[in-house]
């Protein structure tokens, strides 16, 4: 196996152990999650079989181009509404196996595939493995917004209790992070997603991140908002690999193991 940074050492082996868990030889419609974290879950499957009559349904662009690479059959979930697990990444997974998603702007297409899934699981490094949402994500909850909705969108999340300002978003526990209409890095103007939507990311005060389906509930409320990347109850299981080379599985039950990929 070749040697990688640690933290990409990490990802796949959380990536590994889903796999090795969670994809079974019956399982013939698999969903491929967007992030980093994902081609590892890719590489394993491969290694372990690849296609075996099966199809594999995208969260996005990036899941895609990584299907097609592969040498994977790639289908859509307009074919395929009812998918047997679906593996994604996380930016940041609470006690309760809630998560924060959307670092990549895919959280619509892959709550979609979470929704759709008999098995959601989440695979990251460790830096995602948190109490409570927000401790460790701080840019805020990525919400998808139709771009001519997004400063009326933005003014009811403010209302909402989305600080605006540096020195009320560190009182309220939000890290200083405010509201924010993301930006591309390589583009003038703000990032566009798969669907055509802005993203805003609008982080909370930590009391109200600790009662996330709650927030999310609100969020999603709101005129305009197409999805909101807070994930709840949805989730199986979180796989989170270590610096020290183990893997720390979180499941729905509420128990901690250590697994160890195979
Ligand atoms: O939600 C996502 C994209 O919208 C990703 O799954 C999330 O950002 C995790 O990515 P990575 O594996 O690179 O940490």
């Amino acid at each position: 196996m070749a040697a990688l940074a640690p933290i990409e050492a990490a990802k796949r082996l959380a990536a590994y152990a889903a796999v090795d868990r969670h994809v079974k030889r019956e399982h013939k419609v698999i969903g491929v999650g967007s992030g980093s974290t994902v081609p590892f879950v890719v590489e394993r499957i491969r290694e372990k079989g690849g296609n075996e009559g099966r199809v594999f349904v995208p969260t996005g662009f990036q899941s895609q181009e990584l299907i097609v690479q592969a040498g994977l059959t790639l289908g859509d979930v307009s074919q395929y509404p009812k998918i047997d697990v679906t593996i994604d990444g996380a930016d940041e997974v609470d006690s309760n196996l809630n998560s924060i998603k959307g670092g990549g702007a895919c959280q619509l297409r892959e709550k979609v595939l979470a929704e759709a899934a008999e098995t959601w699981v989440m695979v990251a490094d460790y830096r995602k493995n948190s109490e409570t949402l927000g401790d460790n994500w701080h840019q805020g909850i990525p919400i998808e917004v139709a771009p001519f909705a997004y400063v009326a969108v933005l003014r009811k999340l403010a209302e909402l209790g989305s600080p605006t300002d540096r020195a009320e978003s560190t009182v309220a526990g939000a890290h200083g992070a405010v509201l924010t209409l993301r930006m591309g890095k390589a583009k003038a103007g703000p990032v566009v997603s798969d669907n055509g939507n802005f993203i805003v990311d609008a982080p909370f005060p930590r009391e109200m991140m600790q009662r996330p389906a709650e927030l999310l509930t609100k969020i999603k409320l709101l005129t305009g908002v197409v999805e909101v990347g807070l994930f709840c109850g949805l989730a199986k299981a979180a796989y989170f690999g270590n610096a020290d080379g183990s893997v720390t599985a979180r499941l729905a039950d509420g128990t901690t193991e250590t697994v160890k990929a195979e």
